[in-house]
């Protein structure tokens, strides 16, 4: 059976803004999620991702957060592209535009390339965690499904439906990453917050014997933290950064920055002294990522 996105969306397909008048052509059907269906588009010889809302409200919501990003000046500057409606079979449908990220999942990249690339995506993500903690807000529902990993360990972050000023309450959660499902903390727009389901991602990506699975279904009085060291015990890549992890577990980083210098501090090896971190070609991978964030930010940073 075809779903109404597939018949809405055929490659070559022409959508047509209601009120900006842009048009957009269809390429390919991205991913289908609960708050609505993404698909790669092109206008000219621009590629972009055009997000389709199924609920209005999430979906304006999300909208208004990711404007709220696109105009700070970090590298979330002009992600935001364009939001119309279109007509789909007499209905009318809201969509918004945003930067097309060609990537993979942090799991996908971790399989393909190896656990050691944790260290330099681990760098990426923290950097994107603090530029948004620096402009007021909190990305909230932080989880391997809502970032992209790009060729270098680049990081993007997607699907801002999340995103809440600093002080409100948390407004889109997934459990596991949440640090109220762990008793770890309350559900408010703290950078803690955000750095509590950073670990959780972390550790979920490297999490081989797939623990998660069952965690999902686990009694309220049996969910402990603790359980968590049990992955970081059995895998050499979590171990390594074990220190960091116990500490955004427990919520002891108030700021992102604060925790950003003592991962920086923790990978470059003046905390610890096993062999595995003494890689050089990581510090290349490290430095290659500097420079590609620098790039991104000379590019988008207001003329
Ligand atoms: N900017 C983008 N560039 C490239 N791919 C994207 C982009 N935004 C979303 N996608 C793809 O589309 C998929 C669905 O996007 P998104 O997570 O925003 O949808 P959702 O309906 O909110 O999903 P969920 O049910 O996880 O909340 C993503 O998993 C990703 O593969």
């Amino acid at each position: 059976m075809t779903t109404w996105y597939e018949e809405a969306f055929r490659p070559g397909t022409e959508i047509q803004g209601k009120w900006n008048g842009r048009s957009y052509v269809v390429e390919r059907l991205l991913g289908a999620g609960s708050n609505g269906v993404v698909v790669l588009v092109r206008r000219g010889t621009a590629r972009f991702a055009l997000k389709a809302g199924h609920e209005t409200v999430d979906h304006q919501s999300e909208i208004n957060s990711l404007l709220a990003i696109s105009l700070t000046d970090t590298s979330f500057k002009n992600f935001l592209i364009d939001a119309d409606d279109m007509q789909v079979r007499g209905k009318e449908i809201s969509f918004y535009v945003m930067r097309y990220i060609d990537g993979m999942t942090i799991s996908h990249f971790i399989h393909k390339r190896g656990q050691d690339w944790i260290y330099v995506i681990g760098s990426n993500l923290l950097r994107k965690l603090t530029e948004i903690h620096k402009s007021g807000y909190v990305f909230g529902d932080l989880k391997i499904e809502n970032m992209i990993v790009s060729k270098y360990g680049d990081v993007d972050l997607i699907d801002f439906g999340g995103v809440t000023p600093k002080g409100r309450a948390i407004k889109q959660l997934t459990e596991v990453y949440d640090r109220g499902y762990w008793k770890m903390g309350e559900r408010v727009a703290e950078e803690s917050y955000d750095l509590f389901s950073f670990a959780i991602l972390l550790l979920k990506s490297l999490d081989q014997r797939k623990r998660f699975t069952a965690m999902n279904k686990m009694l309220p009085q049996n969910r402990d933290v603790d359980q968590l060291m049990v992955i970081m015990r059995e895998n050499s890549a979590a171990a390594q950064i074990a220190p960091f992890l116990q500490k955004a577990l427990r919520g002891e980083f108030t700021t992102s920055q604060e925790a950003f210098h003592y991962w920086k501090k923790l990978i470059s090896g003046k905390k610890l002294t096993q062999p595995a971190l003494k890689m050089p070609w990581l510090k290349i991978c490290f430095a290659a990522s500097i420079f590609i964030f620098a790039a991104t930010v000379y590019v988008y940073w207001p003329n």
